[in-house]
């Protein structure tokens, strides 16, 4: 009997656990202290690698747009853009307004993975944990947002560009784009969480052929596959390349991000605790998050309009 007692309690209390972790913004982490990570220490060792930037355009609209900036290293990862990355990932935890967000690579290319002057700075199995656990957390937190992200991958999005790709809800391609998990040709697996993303979105069998053949996903492959959710042209730079893809992304967007912030912001909450959560826990999620938008301004309007849908 006690022993049920007790079940029964420790069951609540991670139902809590999870409600919290949905409503709360920054407690989407993966790793804390227990699992012997030390946020300062890493962020630390991080700065020591400077170089590019990662920049977020929040616009009136409600769709943010953040930019992986270091060109002349095709967008690759140094440590202060990891550090950056999740300090921008911070901002739109706060950014109660948001509905969505596109994450895209400065100049015409995703994003080449990790800097290789820090990878092989930092090539000990201490410091390739501490790196691992805080691009996960930042990763994780990125994914758990309740904004709709999309990754916009023109030109190339390699290692862990291609796990960043994985860390948003869509992919979209432009045409000409690659994506491919190239670690294995560099003797390793995915760490920044992106083979266990991978094999939810396209299932085991292509994330084993993926990753065991690093094969290239063009936007053909993407779409059969179900790695990518669209493909946009790519025009040439002089038709104003960049500002026509973005805008494509954001027209794309806009058809699942459109309407009432608290409206989009809760969709992404319900559908995110449904595919993270047992059901059980997904379905009292989904009941708390009703009752955010139950009799709220959106509902109410669309009451007295008497809105049909046909
Ligand atoms: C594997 C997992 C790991 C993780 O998850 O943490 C990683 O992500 S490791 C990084 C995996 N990425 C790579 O190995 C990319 C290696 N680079 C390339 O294959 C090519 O540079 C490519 C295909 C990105 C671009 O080729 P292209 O011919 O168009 O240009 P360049 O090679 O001349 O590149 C321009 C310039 O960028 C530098 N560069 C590119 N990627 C990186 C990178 N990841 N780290 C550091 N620097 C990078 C490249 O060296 C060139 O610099 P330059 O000074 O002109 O030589």
């Amino acid at each position: 009997m006690a022993l049920c007692a007790l079940r029964r309690r420790l069951l609540r209390s991670s139902c809590a656990a999870w409600s919290r972790l949905l409503q709360r913004p920054s407690s989407g982490c993966v790793y804390s202290s227990v699992h012997g990570f030390h946020q300062d220490e890493i962020t630390e060792k991080l700065q020591a690698f400077p170089g590019g930037s990662v920049d977020l355009l929040q616009q009136e609209s409600g769709i943010a747009v953040l930019t992986i900036n270091y060109p002349s290293r095709m967008n690759a990862f140094s440590g202060s853009m990891m550090v950056e990355l999740e300090e921008r990932v911070s901002q739109l935890e706060s950014w109660t307004d948001g509905k969505g967000v596109i994450v895209r690579g400065a100049d015409g290319t995703f994003c080449s993975g990790s800097d290789l002057t820090a990878v092989r700075a930092i090539s000990n199995p201490q410091d390739g944990m501490k790196m691992c656990m805080f691009m996960q957390n930042a990763l994780t937190r990125l994914l758990r947002l309740p904004l709709i992200s999309v990754a916009l991958v023109e030109g190339r999005a390699l290692g862990g560009g291609a796990e960043l790709t994985t860390a948003c809800d869509f992919r979209l391609m432009a045409s000409g784009s690659v994506i491919q998990f190239v670690h294995k040709h560099m003797g390793l697996v995915p760490g920044w969480g992106g083979a266990a993303r991978l094999t939810r979105i396209v299932g085991s069998r292509n994330a084993l052929k993926l990753l065991g053949g690093a094969l290239k996903v063009d936007p053909e492959l993407g779409l059969q596959i179900g790695l990518a959710d669209g493909v946009v042209e790519a025009p040439q730079a002089a038709e104003g390349g960049a500002g026509v893809v973005l805008q494509q992304a954001e027209n794309w967007l806009s058809h699942y991000a459109g309407g009432a912030a608290p409206v989009i912001r809760a969709v992404k909450k319900v559908v995110l605790s449904g595919g993270e959560l047992p059901l059980s826990e997904a379905l009292r999620t989904e009941k708390d998050v009703f009752g955010t938008v139950w009799g709220g301004p959106a509902n109410l309007q669309a009451l007295a309009s008497k809105s049909k849908h046909r």
